[in-house]
């Protein structure tokens, strides 16, 4: 569901933070529509968590405004974090308690009415009730964040923040795990999630790219390759390492990625990127085709513009 045309569950304009003399969110806007995947993408230390804490009141901004949930962002932080989930990067229940108490302190936290009936039921739901006296601490990766989806659902929340929410987890429990938000998305429950997985990103209504602290791009998902602008060019046969190697480099082509049997080749300047590809046409072993851009590809020259941002220095913004 990408939105019903209601009121917007998240409207932020100006939104700014500082960390000494460093901006770490420049200006940031948003307008999230109910129901809808709202996917952050960017490199590392972009301010997406920062983002993410002012929009639920958890950091107050240095400027800028808005309302989540109708309420305002800098006075009732109080009723927005009653009816917002928020899955923070780190696990962040406790490893010493069994998985029954994590559940039931949040509950108790939330004030969940019915609590018993309600952590029973996560339990079961979640297929961990022959193993609710187990310490939270001895699950693997992928049934932490189960467990830490299972929790931080307990209270019904109307939205959900998730901060990187599969890190680490491998690709048959990231999978169940989206399966689990587009059911959540489909009965209302609008979700904001920051990613650097590409198979997440193309799983989002829209898309929001940050780099610097600063919104790049924001749109559905299915427009942001037109916006970007990335010509591409596949290529199929043989060696397709060996002519990779070839391709990468030369003036116009910027990016070579393999996709399955092909290759796609992209660059922002049709015209040189089609001057650097005519030389390889000739030969017959290869089809090439020009074809849209896709979000992947679109992700990958977003994302190979920089892997830290503020590693890198604020002047290259
Ligand atoms: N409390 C803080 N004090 C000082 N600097 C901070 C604080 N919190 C975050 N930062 C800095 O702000 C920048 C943005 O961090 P943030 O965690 O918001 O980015 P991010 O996009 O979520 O990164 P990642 O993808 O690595 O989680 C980073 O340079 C970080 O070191």
């Amino acid at each position: 569901m990408s939105g019903n045309g209601t009121t917007p569950v998240i409207e932020v304009n100006g939104l700014v933070k500082k960390f000494g003399d460093k901006t770490v969110v420049d200006h940031f806007d948003i307008s999230v529509p109910k129901g809808a995947i709202y996917g952050f993408l960017g490199p590392n230390g972009s301010g997406k968590t920062t983002t993410i804490r002012m929009l639920c009141g958890l950091l107050t901004p240095d400027a800028g405004s808005g309302t989540c949930l109708g309420y305002d962002i800098l006075r009732q932080s109080d009723n927005i974090k009653e009816h917002v989930g928020y899955m923070t990067q780190k696990f962040s229940l406790y490893e010493d308690l069994t998985i029954r108490e994590n559940l039931d302190f949040m509950a108790r936290m939330y004030r969940v009415k019915d609590r018993k009936r309600k952590v029973d039921a996560a339990l079961e739901d979640l297929g961990l009730a022959n193993r609710s006296h187990q310490q939270a601490g001895e699950l693997s990766g992928g049934w932490k964040q189960r467990l830490a989806l299972a929790a931080c659902l307990l209270h019904q929340p109307d939205l959900l923040l998730l901060d990187e929410p599969t890190a680490g987890v491998d690709p048959k429990a990231r999978r169940d795990f989206w399966d689990e938000i587009r059911r959540l998305s489909d009965d209302g429950v609008t979700v904001l999630v920051s990613t650097h997985y590409m198979d997440e990103a193309i799983q989002c209504d829209n898309i929001a790219y940050i780099a610097y602290g600063k919104k790049l791009i924001d749109g559905p998902a299915r427009k942001i390759p037109e916006m970007v602008g990335l010509a591409t060019w596949r290529v199929e046969g043989p060696d397709l390492a060996e002519l990779a190697t070839q391709l990468h480099g030369k003036d116009g082509i910027e990016q070579v990625a393999r996709f399955g049997s092909a290759l796609h080749v992209s660059g922002m300047d049709a015209q040189k990127l089609e001057a650097a590809i005519k030389p390889f046409l000739k030969d017959k072993r290869y089809t090439w085709k020009q074809q849209p851009a896709g979000l992947e590809e679109v992700f990958i020259h977003l994302m190979s513009g920089s892997t830290d941002n503020f590693a890198a220095g604020q002047e290259a913004a």
